[in-house]
């Protein structure tokens, strides 16, 4: 009671035991802590709609229905878009004032000219850019939020867990935030039966100086994890040789011969050129549905910044029990001490003093140029003079992906391959050249400022150029050519998985494919982040691959498709879907089932969202014979339907899925 005193007049949050979450003025409480709040609100947290504000105004809480109450940092609170926020995610770090309102303020004043080019342009004021520290006050915040999330009777366990690794990422390295968030999250991997995980936090909490007073607790957990896991291993070893076969049994090739100079294709592609296509890729042989015929490695990738504190920064994994942080920045946080050395060396020593900005100012776009540029430079061994003569002499029109010897590339040799991506600068406008301009400056001033490449560029005139020239390069060649990669996640309201965009990345051999509304090839993730073409549909010796860039016929109309192809790759599509105007879905025809059969495509998609191998498995061959029958019939409503099903088949036996599922079940929901 005289701690609620305290709040009368100040904002609190109030968590009910049914999990529901009102913010507002206290204006006062009884006896038996029956609130009033004043000009409140209700947080309404959705897993499809993210969080929206529900007004109330004045309004009484039960006390008995009161769980939790504490009082609001309005300062930090004020901060959060939370119409920006997806549920299942953490908070996105991009503000509302950016890079892009900036510009356009500036285009639209006509300042643009000096502003873009100007190097001394005022973006630090009107962008607010600061270095990034680590702050324990945050820290702390953050870890409250958690706890709100965690008391039993919210259990609202992932979102808690995602507070404790923020505020781990916030927290000085050696202090006591930091140990009690290690403590944290180890009580969260207790209560979903995580107890190796609970455990290693127990330990990082208690090299990370956790406090004296606080020990007895963390000693119990730990006596209580150790014999649960005793318990466990007794009864576990069938279930772990079940596991390791299931991961052999999911190790994907290609169909056909490897090229022998570049073992990632299928020996019967060739680059071809024209005209009207650019580059493009075909095959010398007939190729059917279900071959693979490209498994790819990215030179380089971008995890989300909503997924920093869910997955590993440098190899995507998903492991938001265990993740540590860098000790300078505030945004990236590793599954070990090597992925973070490797990150260290091949690109965050240039990012980590500037990637919080860079995501608070721009969009995955400008943040994958600047990976591209920091990946390129670490191939040179960080020596931009030598990749300054390299690329100087380099003939751009004899780099060819698909006939480099990559068995015997090195680093330097597969850059070319990225570095002569399309950037399509001839055609675009002026207005689109100025915005380019403007990131690259800004993305530059960044680097020059904060990283050692201000040393390099003051003493280099050579080298400075090259910078800016890259960024330049790459913020045109990413929207044309980056690839986003995807896992399942589990959606627990549908109980079905979905797919997601976890990251982008730059893919030099996939990015030779182009684009048809109507596409013969597919393209998914791989558990180890590799990327596989899968051809979808029969394509005839001397055939073009075609992808698909995001819009197909099936459910985009021609105006619709080729406005936005226009927009984004600078190109009139003519394929066949649009030459031909292919209806959409609904309105396609029907093969003629009495002499193909037919397939109950509902049925099939109803088994194949709940995810199981073994159907998938079982589906696949069915699938993929079907398509082989009916694929040269297009288009048809059953040859479009068994394409989306023998792709979800693909996708559950190699793709990987989120682990969410399985902690759901402990969790409010
Ligand atoms: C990812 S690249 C594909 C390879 C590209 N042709 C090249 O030479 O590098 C995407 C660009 O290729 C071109 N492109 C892709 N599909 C096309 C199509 N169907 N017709 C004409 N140009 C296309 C556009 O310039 C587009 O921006």
């Amino acid at each position: 009671m005289s701690g609620l005193e305290s709040y009368v007049n100040n904002t609190v949050s109030i968590i009910t035991a049914d999990g529901r979450n009102f913010v507002g003025t206290l204006k006062g409480f009884d006896q038996t802590v029956n609130v009033i709040l004043d000009e409140s609100h209700e947080r309404v947290y959705s897993m499809t709609a993210g969080i929206e504000q529900v007004v109330l105004g004045l309004h009484i809480i039960r006390g008995d229905n009161i769980a939790i109450i504490g009082q609001l940092d309005e300062s930090v609170d004020s901060k959060l878009d939370f119409s920006a926020i997806p549920f299942g995610m953490c908070d996105s770090l991009e503000e509302k004032f950016g890079a892009w309102e900036l510009f356009d303020e500036l285009w639209e004043d006509g300042a643009l000219d000096s502003a873009a080019i100007n190097r001394d342009a005022p973006y630090t004021e009107r962008l607010r850019l600061c270095r990034d520290t680590k702050d324990n006050a945050k820290a702390r915040t953050l870890r409250t939020k958690g706890n709100e999330l965690f008391h039993p009777k919210v259990k609202r366990y992932i979102e808690a867990l995602k507070c404790y690794n923020e505020s781990i990422a916030f927290s000085v390295k050696g202090s006591e935030d930091r140990a009690i968030a290690f403590a944290n999250r180890s009580m969260i991997c207790y209560e979903l039966q995580r107890y190796e995980e609970c455990l290693h936090n127990i330990r990082l909490a208690r090299e990370s100086n956790y406090p004296e007073r606080l020990a007895p607790k963390l000693t119990k957990r730990e006596e209580d994890a150790k014999k649960a896991l005793m318990l466990r291993n007794e009864q576990s070893d069938s279930i772990k040789c079940q596991n390791k076969s299931k991961q052999c049994d999911s190790e994907l090739t290609l169909s056909y011969n490897p090229c022998e100079t570049v073992p990632q294709v299928a020996e019967c592609l060739e680059l071809s050129e024209s005209e009207r296509f650019g580059r493009y890729v075909i095959t010398n042989r007939n190729l059917n549905a279900g071959d693979v015929v490209i498994i790819e490695q990215p030179f380089s990738r971008l995890l989300r910044d909503i997924y920093r504190c869910v997955r590993c920064e440098f190899c995507h994994r998903e492991c938001i029990f265990t993740l540590i942080p860098c000790e300078s920045c505030t945004v990236a946080m590793y599954c070990t001490n090597e992925c973070m050395e490797k990150a260290y060396k091949r690109y965050h020593n240039y990012e980590c003093p500037i990637i919080r900005d860079i995501w608070r100012i721009f969009t995955k776009l400008p943040a994958m140029s600047l990976r591209t540029v920091t990946t390129a430079i670490s191939a040179f061994d960080d020596d931009l003079q030598a990749m300054s003569d390299h690329l100087r002499s380099l003939d751009k029109t004899k780099v060819n992906a698909f006939t480099m010897d990559w068995t015997q590339a090195n680093a330097r040799d597969i850059y070319d391959t990225v570095h002569v991506l399309e950037t399509n600068q001839r055609y675009r406008d002026r207005k689109d050249r100025m915005g380019r301009v403007f990131y690259a400056t800004i993305i530059f001033k960044l680097l020059t400022e904060r990283t050692e490449l201000s040393n390099i560029c003051t003493m280099n005139a050579d080298a400075c150029e090259l910078l800016m020239e890259l960024l330049l390069r790459h913020t045109q060649t990413v929207p044309v050519n980056m690839h986003s990669l995807h896992y399942m996640e589990y959606q627990p309201e549908q109980r079905v998985y979905e797919i997601e965009n976890h990251a982008s990345a730059c893919f030099p051999i996939l990015s030779m494919l182009n684009h048809s509304c109507a596409p013969n090839v597919t393209r998914i993730t791989l558990r180890d982040g590799r990327c596989a073409v899968i051809v979808t549909r029969p394509i005839s010796k001397g055939g073009q691959l075609y992808d698909n860039y995001g819009m197909h016929h099936c459910l985009l109309s021609r105006k619709e498709r080729q406005t936005a192809l226009l927009k984004q790759y600078r190109f009139i599509c003519e394929c066949e879907a649009c030459v031909n105007d292919y209806p959409l879905y609904h309105e396609l025809p029907s093969i003629d089932t009495s002499r193909y059969g037919m397939i109950d495509a509902p049925a099939l998609h109803a088994e194949l969202v709940l995810h199981q191998e073994k159907k998938a498995a079982e589906l696949m061959p069915k699938l993929r014979r079907y398509l082989n029958d009916i694929g040269q019939q297009y288009p048809r409503s059953e040859t479009c339907s068994c394409q989306e099903l023998f792709l979800r088949a693909f996708q559950i036996l190699h793709m990987s899925s989120s682990e969410s599922a399985e902690y759901w079940k402990y969790c409010n929901p």
